[in-house]
């Protein structure tokens, strides 16, 4: 996203001329904007219940989505047991996520993940084993998932994921300043973060499953974007209720009210346990039916996950030779 090759409007892993926003540069604090944030949940529930089933996309082009899907996909692994050589191979992966003869087949000639997603200690192994790609690493930082370390570690974490490489830091919020509503708190934190990513995209991960309410979602989303955020992530992975579609349905829509408010596109990221292909169309139908194609490309829509691609790869398959092969054929990622 912060290569010059982006900038430059080089091709992307899609192939398409890679299209480019000026980046959120945030605004000042409205919190009366943020408490205004509403959130209907019983009306998003019910919507994010007929999607799956109302919104299924034809089956000639399914792969086309798939494969869009596996370029916004931030190949991540986050385990205490992760070794540069795991990372090594996953950055393989990341650069070559699907078979030739498969990319043929469905008329591709190239195709990477959007980023791999790494714990800091990690980082110069993915930056080496990913130089000459134009995959990004992103690090998680700030005391992942938690948050919970001294402020000024957690921005000094920030800083040398990016001296060591990273273009793109995933950065969690204080769940405390949204549950103790304390609105000012969560910008200037955020907004301190974004400083010290520079000229890193930040992604701000609200850890959505431990907010309580939609409405909260929702005033930390305006909150995050206010304080710079380039993109809004669901969630680490780490916590018992991840992504879900009625939380992504509240985040997309803060989203829109923002740029009508700003003009600035922010990037939205659901994150942990999405790891089917059929869940992954039902996401991008969403994005798709909220903001519009703009936000199905990789500078505006990433999927945080660590199992999704190995799906994706074995439903491409099936279309195109007709067969599934077992899934442990396609374990990494
Ligand atoms: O940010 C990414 C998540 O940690 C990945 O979660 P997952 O392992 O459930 O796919």
């Amino acid at each position: 996203m912060t290569d010059t090759a982006h900038h430059a409007g080089t091709r992307s892993a899609e192939g398409a001329l890679a299209l480019h926003e000026p980046r959120n540069e945030g605004t000042a604090p409205d919190l009366d904007w943020a408490l205004d944030a509403r959130a209907n949940q019983s009306a998003i529930e019910r919507r994010a219940a007929t999607l799956p089933s109302r919104r299924s996309v034809k089956k000639e082009w399914q792969a086309a989505w798939l494969a869009r899907a596996v370029s916004c996909i931030d190949l991540t692994t986050l385990s205490g047991d992760d070794t540069p050589g795991r990372v090594r191979r996953l950055c393989a992966k990341a650069a070559r996520p699907m078979r030739q003869d498969l990319l043929d087949a469905i008329g591709l000639p190239d195709l990477t993940v959007g980023a791999v997603c790494v714990y800091h200690e990690m980082v110069p192994a993915a930056v080496e084993a990913l130089r000459g790609t134009n995959v990004p690493v992103a690090a998680v930082s700030t005391g992942f998932p938690a948050g919970l370390s001294p402020f000024d570690l957690r921005l000094k974490e920030i800083e040398r994921s990016v001296a060591e490489g990273a273009r793109e830091i995933d950065v969690v919020i204080s769940r405390r300043h949204v549950l103790t509503r304390d609105w000012q708190a969560l910008y200037d934190e955020t907004r301190t973060m974004r400083e010290a990513c520079g000229e890193a995209h930040m992604k701000a991960i609200l850890a959505t499953g431990e907010l309580g309410t939609l409405r909260d979602v929702a005033r930390a989303s305006r909150v995050a974007m206010m304080a710079g955020a380039d993109f809004i992530k669901t969630s680490t992975g780490k916590e018992a209720v991840n992504a879900t579609l009625p939380v992504t349905l509240v985040m997309l829509r803060a989203i829109r009210d923002y740029g009508e408010r700003t003009g600035f596109k922010v990037g939205y990221k659901p994150a942990g346990g999405i790891s089917k292909a059929k869940d992954a169309l039902s996401y991008l139908a969403l994005v798709k039916d909220e903001l519009g194609d703009r936000w199905l490309r990789p500078d505006l829509f990433r999927f945080g996950a660590s199992s999704l691609l190995g799906d994706i790869e074995r439903q491409i398959e099936h279309f195109v030779t007709g067969r599934y092969s077992a899934a442990h054929r396609h374990a990494m990622g």
